[in-house]
């Protein structure tokens, strides 16, 4: 079946997440290591991580496979516990999970398969008691029609391609009006023409809505295509290794000179061993607005 496209009906609902000022982080990420503990067995995910994002950033997480991207995503979402470290919500320290922060992930079966496309959107606005039966329908229709979705309300999930069941859980999780909406590597698993699509339909709902994003991925490409902001993260344990400006990137740039000399760029930084004598240097420094931190603004 055909992925219909986005519609882009004006918002009805002003940006989620507008309760910290503008020139304040919305969400800090603030020294922040991360471990999965089995038996006698430590296994550190993050080391020491910092980072601020802002209202209506489109942030991305940038690392090699196993560098922690997934666990600081779950951290922030409230589903596991930072060893060191604060993870701050519009000044609240995040503690377990909440309405305020909704992860779409790549799993095609995160819809429950026996309600409907409507009912499935509906249903975190119901569970949470965020809104009655009518107001949540509503509410639920009208991201539907942002994602083009409207004539599939009716349908069940396994009647719906990849990329449609990607656009139901995009609806879902705006429909709840989050401050923070979480994407872990959302378009994995579809292929490169759905995926470019889909990227492409999310700057799209972006340009409109105004949410804030942070999206998790090992794609450069895709990092430099979604993100305002990258944070590239080291090889296991993940570190900060550098903040990148990816403002002037979208999907018209890809191929052009400047996106792939910053690729190339981003793929030395991520990859290349630094001296023995600047990783002390790195591990050593606060990363966040400091000097020794890496920060490229116009790369
Ligand atoms: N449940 C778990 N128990 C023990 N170790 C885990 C668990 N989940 C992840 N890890 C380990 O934590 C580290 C970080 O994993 P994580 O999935 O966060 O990385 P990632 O950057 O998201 O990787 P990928 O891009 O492959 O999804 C890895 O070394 C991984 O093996």
């Amino acid at each position: 079946m055909t992925p219909p496209a986005l519609s882009l009906a004006s918002a009805s609902h002003g940006p989620a997440g507008a309760s910290a000022p503008a020139d304040s982080p919305l969400l800090q990420v603030r020294g922040v290591s991360l471990d999965y503990t089995t038996g006698n067995t430590v296994v550190r995910a993050t080391h020491q991580v910092d980072f601020n994002v802002f209202q209506a950033d489109r942030f991305v997480l940038l690392g090699p496979s196993g560098c922690g991207k997934s666990t600081l995503l779950k951290a922030i979402a409230g589903f596991h516990p930072t060893s060191q470290g604060e993870i701050a919500l519009a000044g609240e320290r995040v503690a377990e999970p909440g309405p305020d922060r909704i992860v779409v992930f790549q799993e095609f079966d995160q819809l429950p398969p026996w309600k409907t496309v409507l009912q499935n959107v509906m249903f975190p606005l119901r569970a949470s008691r965020t809104l009655g039966r009518k107001e949540a329908e509503e509410r639920a229709r009208h991201y539907l029609a942002k994602v083009g979705l409207s004539a599939f309300a009716d349908a069940y999930p396994h009647t719906l391609s990849g990329g449609m069941k990607q656009r139901v859980a995009i609806a879902r999780a705006l429909a709840m009006q989050p401050k923070v909406l979480l994407m872990d590597e959302p378009f994995a698993a579809l292929d490169a023409l759905t995926r470019r699509k889909m990227q492409e339909e999310l700057l799209a709902l972006w340009d409109d809505i105004h949410f804030t994003l942070l999206f998790v991925t090992h794609s450069i490409e895709e990092a430099l295509v979604v993100g305002n902001r990258i944070l590239l993260l080291s090889p296991h344990p993940g570190r900060v290794r550098a903040e990148i400006n990816a403002h002037q990137f979208g999907l018209h740039s890809q191929g052009g000179a400047e996106f792939q000399s910053t690729a190339q760029r981003i793929h030395r930084l991520l990859f290349d061993t630094p001296a023995p004598d600047a990783q002390g240097a790195a591990d050593a420094a606060p990363a966040v607005d400091v000097p020794g931190r890496v920060r490229l603004a116009a790369v």
